[in-house]
């Protein structure tokens, strides 16, 4: 697996410091960050592919620090946001998804073949055409990560990728995230997501509070809020 890693990671808006002394390396296959509101794990999330860079600290992924090598880094690390409409661009579905490969070496042939495989394997292969901003929030949310995981990242980062999903597109989602083979660290308020995770931290007031095995942390969430 990859090594993603917070050397004495801070970060403040403003005055306003909203992540303080992260240390981790996270190196397993799947993490997952809970917490309350407002508690800093989109902040932490965002760190990962250089979207926030830290006011105070380093963060590096496999050895690329995200401060200078965004480039490189973002190549490596796919990032789907809780809003959909964050990164739909083009007009149709086909598009949107044909729009993440503009950079690939394969062939238009190889390209398109490509893009109806992964629309097959979100069940947006009778969208194909339809114009992205009719889709609803679901179909968008679909999209959106059938659009990053097309380019095959080394780790995908989730934030609360399931919100606008009903239970059978959030089953969808959770058995693609189980048959990943790529690393992914998926931010979530929707703890039975997180069965069969590798590794759970639980982030309040801007700290990790909580990092371990996902039953121990999921209960010690729970018991913070009872
Ligand atoms: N761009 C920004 N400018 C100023 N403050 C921000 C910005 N982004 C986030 N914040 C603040 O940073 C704090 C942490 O926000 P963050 O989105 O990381 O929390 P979160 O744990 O993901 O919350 P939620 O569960 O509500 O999504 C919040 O107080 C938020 O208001």
């Amino acid at each position: 697996m990859n090594n993603v890693s917070f050397r004495a990671v801070g970060h403040r808006y403003g005055d306003r410091v909203v992540l303080r002394d992260v240390d981790l390396a996270l190196t397993e296959h799947r993490i997952g960050i809970i917490g309350s509101n407002g508690g800093g794990k989109s902040t932490l999330a965002r760190m990962i592919n250089g979207l926030v860079v830290p006011t105070e600290g380093m963060v590096t992924v496999d050895g690329l620090d995200t401060r200078r090598q965004g480039r490189q880094i973002r190549r490596k690390v796919g990032f789907v946001f809780t809003d959909p409409n964050h990164q739909i661009i083009m007009p149709t579905v086909a598009e949107d998804i044909g729009f993440s490969l503009r950079r690939s070496s394969l062939s238009k042939q190889d390209r398109e073949a490509k893009v109806a495989t992964i629309l097959e394997r979100f069940g947006l292969a009778g969208h194909a055409d339809h114009p992205t901003h009719l889709l609803s929030g679901g179909q968008k949310q679909l999209l959106a990560l059938a659009a990053v995981l097309v380019t095959e990242p080394d780790i995908l980062v989730a934030d609360e990728p399931t919100t606008l999903l009903d239970l059978r597109n959030t089953r969808i989602i959770a058995d693609t995230f189980a048959a990943l083979d790529q690393q992914l660290v998926m931010v979530t308020h929707q703890l039975d997501l997180l069965d069969g995770f590798d590794r759970v931290l639980v982030v309040e007031g801007g700290r990790i509070v909580a990092d371990g095995e996902p039953a121990e942390t999921v209960a010690f969430y729970r018991g913070s809020v009872r």
